[in-house]
């Protein structure tokens, strides 16, 4: 398989404005803010299809309507095309 070329965290937010750097890490992140605890798992259920389907996982948590989001790619130590395409899922799992 190869490797997941890193385009960096910079080059991803450029295209993902609900996004932000992460302190120290090449990675992207997100926090999002639901109704209920039902709404936040309803997200994190939706993201989670998406995610294994795409064989692309974020580094999540949840409390009640909470759900705070980390990308990156591990097998790149960084930022890939694979992150910016499931910040863009999750920015339209959430909307719905
Ligand atoms: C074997 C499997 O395809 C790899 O481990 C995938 C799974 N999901 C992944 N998710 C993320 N975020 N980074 C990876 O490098 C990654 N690699």
């Amino acid at each position: 398989m190869t490797r997941p070329v890193k385009i960096g965290a910079a080059a991803a937010l450029a295209r993902l404005p609900l996004w932000s750097a992460v302190e120290g890490r090449d990675a992207i992140q997100r926090s999002f803010r639901f109704e209920d605890f039902n709404a936040a798992f309803g997200f994190m259920t939706r993201a989670a299809l998406a995610a294994e389907k795409l064989d692309h996982h974020p580094e999540w948590f949840n409390v009640y309507n909470r759900v705070e989001v980390l990308l990156a790619t591990h097998d790149a130590d960084g930022v890939t095309e694979l992150d910016v395409t499931l910040a863009q899922i999750m920015d339209a799992a959430a909307a719905t």
